[in-house]
């Protein structure tokens, strides 16, 4: 069956057109998104969910979500939607972090110049038939310093803009290094030294818990008298009241607004003050920008739903088309290997450490790595995926570590996991052979050469004769047919491992029987379907 998809906020309708050339079923539902209790109605029904701003995807329209596997936002900041639920529902939440880059930094440079010139009042006073030539005095940006905060794809754009507008740049970014920014032609700065040199401040940072109300009271009240403030980043970001009071003031001489700390802004305390330039969150608001970044989602959420390939997402390591064709048998190796090894480990894991070898040491580890920890993780919870194992693994404190090495053995390549407890250590190995298909070769440090079976029987026992004989009348016995036996052992007389592949089902009173020969575990069938 086709993945169906609900776009549920205004996106491009080349968005509705590339997932129907995909073979993708679409449903285009642009006002669903406001409508919180139709969304939730409905999201239960869809593999994918597109969106812009308006679609708040919250821990309850998640809830309802049962068959959604990726998020989507046709846009870049992802505040509205709660991240943390999301995986930890296992569900993929990607943006487009280009698309509208451009379009946006072009916007603050707009509102700069407005709020410099203040052309909207001075527009409105002409079309009224006044002509108040000598009411309207501007400033020159030229020669005036900019404050950026946030100096990324945004940020770094307006930089660029400015700097051509013979502007001085100071820029006030944690992770923007010293190279990065004599590269752009801009100064490093701490905040407080931006707020008190900047003529103009413009903020380029997403919305999170660090940067909420970073121009707090507090840090406008540090800004230089006659600043202008533009914020086409995200509302929340400065204290509006404070703001209003600063422009009733006269100390802030001008504010861009582009958003706000409710949306949609029918009400602020910023309305009507003067100079002050409001837009409804336009930001993106361009053709080529909405063209892109519709056509970006469209082609990403196809692509994972229909090959696996994740671009862009913020939950999750990208993996590309061929990378997911190459490594989806190496994916489900490393998923079986840590089913397998959840199964053999009833004690809290403190640590898992995953080794890779060989050719598997080239490959995109941290695909393989969410895959072993779901594995691994399912014993805790069934529902676990390659999304939502990292944060179930961080939640239970469980370190997770990993070792490449070059080819050391007679595989091309393998993976070793290893699980740590508070008593002991427990280990599995396995390789992909040419066939494309994943065996066991190692467990407890014993090797042998298991195939894969939907139901298995585990056991250990000591390296005795008859076990074998016993084993196979009991189950024989009891109508249990073995499609594949593979035994393994330390040392004559030492410990004996034997994997059973068998055609259905073992009853658990035959396992009990079983028990008089050794110990016996009837693995779960080993499932992996990666996201
Ligand atoms: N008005 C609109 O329509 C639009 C608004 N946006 C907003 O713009 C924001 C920025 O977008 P991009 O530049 O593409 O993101 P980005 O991720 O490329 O850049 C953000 C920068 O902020 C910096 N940063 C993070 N925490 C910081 C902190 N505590 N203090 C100072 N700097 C910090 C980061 O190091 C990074 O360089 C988005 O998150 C979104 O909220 C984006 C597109 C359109
Ligand atoms: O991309 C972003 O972060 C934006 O804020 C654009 O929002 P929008 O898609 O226009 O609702």
């Amino acid at each position: 069956m086709a993945p169906k998809v609900l776009v549920s906020d205004k996106l491009s309708e080349t968005a509705v057109q590339i997932f129907r050339d995909r073979g993708i079923d679409v449903d285009f539902m642009p006002d669903v998104g406001k409508d919180k209790v139709k969304l939730r109605e409905i999201i239960g029904q869809y593999d994918g969910l597109a969106i812009r701003s308006a679609t708040k995807v919250t821990p309850k329209i998640l809830e309802a979500a049962d068959n959604l596997k990726v998020i989507a936002r046709a846009g870049i900041g992802t505040d509205n939607i709660d991240k943390e639920a999301a995986s930890k529902k296992g569900v993929i939440v990607m943006n487009t972090p280009f698309g509208n880059m451009i379009t946006t930094a072009e916007h603050a440079i707009a509102m700069m110049f407005a709020v410099a010139r203040q052309l909207p009042e001075a527009s409105a006073s002409t079309h009224a038939g006044k002509w108040e030539k000598s009411k309207f005095m501007g400033v020159e940006v030229t020669g005036k310093t900019l404050g950026v905060i946030g100096a990324g794809n945004i940020g770094g754009i307006v930089c660029d803009r400015a700097r051509a507008l013979k502007m001085k740049v100071i820029a006030y970014d944690p992770f923007l290094s010293e190279e990065k920014a004599d590269k752009m032609g801009v100064e490093k700065v701490e905040l407080d030294d931006l707020l008190p040199r900047a003529d103009f401040i413009t903020l380029h940072v997403p919305l999170t818990d660090q940067t909420r109300n970073i121009l707090s009271r507090e840090n406008l009240a540090k800004t230089k008298k006659g600043v202008r403030i533009i914020n086409c980043a995200r509302g929340g970001l400065v204290d509006e009241e404070a703001l209003a009071e600063l422009l009733k003031s006269g100390h802030v001489a001008g504010a861009g607004f582009d958003v706000f700390s409710e949306e949609p802004a029918t009400d602020n305390v910023l309305f009507n003050l003067p100079n002050v330039v409001c837009t409804p969150h336009l930001g993106a608001a361009t053709t080529e920008a909405q063209e892109n970044v519709a056509l970006q989602v469209a082609e990403q959420m196809s692509d994972y739903l229909l090959t696996g390939a994740v671009t862009n997402a913020l939950n999750m390591p990208s993996v590309t088309a061929e990378e997911a064709k190459v490594m989806s048998p190496w994916i489900k190796l490393a998923g079986h290997l840590g089913d397998f090894i959840g199964q053999m480990t009833d004690e809290p894991i403190k640590a898992i450490n995953i080794l890779y070898d060989g050719l598997v040491s080239d490959m995109n580890l941290n695909a393989l790595t969410c895959a072993a920890v779901a594995g691994i993780m399912k014993s805790v919870n069934p529902e676990v995926n390659m999304v939502s194992a990292p944060v179930i693994a961080k939640e239970r404190g469980v370190q997770i570590s990993t070792t490449k090495q070059d080819k050391s053995g007679a595989f091309e390549g393998y993976i070793k996991l290893t699980v740590v407890t508070d008593k002991r250590e427990r280990s599995i190995g396995g390789t992909v052979f040419s066939d494309g298909k994943p065996r066991f070769i190692q467990i407890k440090g014993i090797n042998i050469d298991a195939e894969i079976g939907q139901h298995m029987l585990y056991t250990t026992n000591d390296d005795v004769p008859g076990i074998i004989g016993t084993l196979g009348q009991t189950l024989g016995g009891n109508g249990v047919n073995i499609a594949n036996f593979t035994l393994g052992r330390n040392a004559a007389g030492g410990e004996a491992i034997a994997l059973l592949y068998v055609d259905a089902r073992v009853p658990d009173e035959v396992v009990e029987k079983l028990d008089d020969t050794g110990k016996f575990q009837q693995i779960r069938p080993l499932e992996f379907s990666g996201v």
